[in-house]
């Protein structure tokens, strides 16, 4: 059964304190980061989706990123086990959230780490990145997890971004979107289109050919509208400081029962 439901969770306090591993530090606005989550979570419910707050986790600055602590594969949900140490402890409100929502929940174990960012699903194939949050220990698992429930578990090399949802995403037609500096393998994917800005690879597809992107993409933006998606644009400058994305401010459940 069809559902739009998104969990999405305020940012810590400490967002300033985020990590930033691939990218110059830069100087976050707090103040505007609240605005611009406000304005996320907003075009979200505007498109038709019912957002649900965790509860914050305020001593966990990454904690906003709330795509990397659950991956979802119909109505089970399988919580990450982070990469970085310093963000294990955003899961348990996670886990209590899904929970609540009525999904079958499975866990990532040590000595796996897996960021939710690190899974892109298209259709029943869910690519899982091996990257530097990611290890070989937790593809098996999400094997172990998903495949009996119908999934194609397919792991993707990630070394020149931070997750694998930096470098590529899908648009409604399973066609994969991504900036070719920053894709290890291009050609792992049947359906490739390239993009012109590194920001234009991150697409969450709102449903209706609507398609949520970040301001920091406008030739991309240009481009899906020229081919027939319709982009709704939101300013997420502040989560771009430290490494965040459109898709990581929110987890879209799409096949829940309740
Ligand atoms: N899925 C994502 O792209 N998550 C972004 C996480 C950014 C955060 N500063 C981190 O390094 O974990």
């Amino acid at each position: 059964m069809p559902s739009k439901k998104a969990l999405i969770r305020r940012p810590s306090p400490r967002l300033a304190e985020g990590l930033v591993t691939h990218i110059e530090r830069e100087k976050v606005d707090p103040d505007l980061a609240l605005e611009q989550w406000e304005a996320y979570g907003e075009a979200l419910r505007t498109h038709g989706w019912e957002t649900i707050e965790v509860d914050p986790a305020d001593d966990c600055p990454d904690s906003v990123f709330v795509e990397d602590t659950v991956v979802m594969y119909k109505n089970v949900a399988l919580i990450a086990r982070p990469g970085a140490e310093s963000r294990r402890e955003e899961t348990a409100g996670v886990e209590e959230a899904v929970a609540r929502l009525g999904c079958s929940v499975n866990w990532i174990w040590e000595p796996g780490t897996l960021d939710g960012g690190d899974v892109l699903k298209v259709d029943d194939t869910l690519y899982v990145g091996r990257s530097e949050r990611t290890n070989a220990a937790a593809v098996q698992q999400v094997r172990a997890v998903f495949e009996p429930l119908g999934a194609r578990v397919v792991s993707v090399p990630v070394t020149r971004v931070l997750h694998l949802k930096s470098a590529v995403t899908a648009l409604p037609d399973g066609t994969v979107v991504g900036h070719v500096p920053l894709v290890d393998k291009p050609a792992l994917f049947p359906r490739f289109l390239p993009v012109p800005e590194e920001s234009g690879s991150h697409v969450v597809v709102l449903g209706g050919g609507k398609l949520l992107m970040a301001a920091s993409a406008p030739k991309t933006a240009e481009l899906l509208a020229d081919l027939g998606h319709e982009p709704v644009v939101v300013d997420i400058s502040e989560f771009e400081k430290l490494e965040g994305c459109v898709t990581c401010l929110s987890v879209r459940m799409r096949e829940l029962y309740a």
